[in-house]
């Protein structure tokens, strides 16, 4: 039997945090995942339960206080190039064109293949034609691909996205969602996704991850063996929808009346 490492392992993951008076907060409690390479994992649960960390410390810049993730078999103790991170308040430089803050930080490249990555991430994105402007020429949307062509030309074979759509109105986290999958399918990394909302945890991910509250355990791992494009009215889709919503022991029963 083949045995298929893990591209990302969490091993039995602990963290407390003590707070200003002394006192012990415990974020995380044996937190324990596999993820496969190339796969797109979501992580979900309520606000406060430790999904910000759980990803900060797979990225290398927080370490847990017992147990380890490793990547590609190696403990992860500090950050790393070929893992970039997409937080929700865009970082792009305001001082900077489109493309310069694609190429932002690629050392390694000549001009020529500079002006490659920047076609293929700008064509990608959807922003041909805004490779010369600024980011106050720019939508939050458009800042936020921006983030995302910048996050895939330095080459990374992870993507961490702690809720990097959460900033945005709801017409433009539909269509983002739709082109986050189309890239995830042509670049092909392994993407581990923090967001608050179900739905498009459902949309985007082969699996979701539900955390309980804090101290953070896994309640659930869900498959979502679903084809994409997902609709949003699929019997099936909304069937996994309900299931998470109701492992997260919320009410859904009116999120269809109240969308109307
Ligand atoms: N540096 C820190 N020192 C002390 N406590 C912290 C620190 N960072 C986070 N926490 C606490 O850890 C808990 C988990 O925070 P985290 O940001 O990971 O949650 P989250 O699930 O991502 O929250 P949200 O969904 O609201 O963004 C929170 O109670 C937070 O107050």
């Amino acid at each position: 039997m083949i045995v298929e490492t893990p591209k990302i392992e969490f091993r039995d993951l602990d963290l407390r945090f003590t707070a200003e008076d002394g006192s012990e907060v415990q974020v995380l409690n044996s937190v324990n995942l596999n993820v496969k390479e190339g796969e797109f994992v979501c992580i979900v649960g309520p606000s406060g339960c430790g999904k910000s960390t759980l990803l900060n410390i797979a990225c290398g810049f927080l370490n847990p206080t017992r147990g380890q993730v490793l990547i590609d078999e190696v403990p992860v103790t500090a950050p790393n190039r070929k893992r970039v991170f997409i937080f929700q308040d865009n970082s792009v430089f305001p001082w900077l064109t489109v493309s310069e803050n694609i190429t932002f930080g690629l050392v390694d490249q000549t001009p020529a293949e500079k002006d490659e990555l920047v076609n293929r991430y700008v064509e990608m994105i959807g922003l041909t034609g805004f490779e010369h402007a600024y980011p106050r020429e720019l939508s939050g949307g458009m800042k936020q691909r921006v983030e995302i062509a910048r996050a895939l030309a330095s080459g990374p074979d992870v993507l961490f996205m702690d809720e990097p759509l959460g900033a945005l109105d709801w017409l433009t986290r539909l269509k983002m969602r739709a082109d986050l999958v189309e890239i995830w399918r042509q670049e092909k990394k392994t993407i581990l996704f923090v967001t608050h909302d179900v739905e498009e945890s459902v949309q985007l991910a082969d699996r979701v991850v539900v955390l309980c509250d804090r101290p953070a355990e896994i309640r659930a791992v869900v498959d979502v063996d679903l084809p994409r494009p997902r609709s949003l009215d699929d019997p099936e889709y909304l069937q996994i929808r309900d299931e998470i919503f109701d492992l997260m022991g919320l009410d859904h029963h009116g999120i269809e009346a109240s969308q109307r």
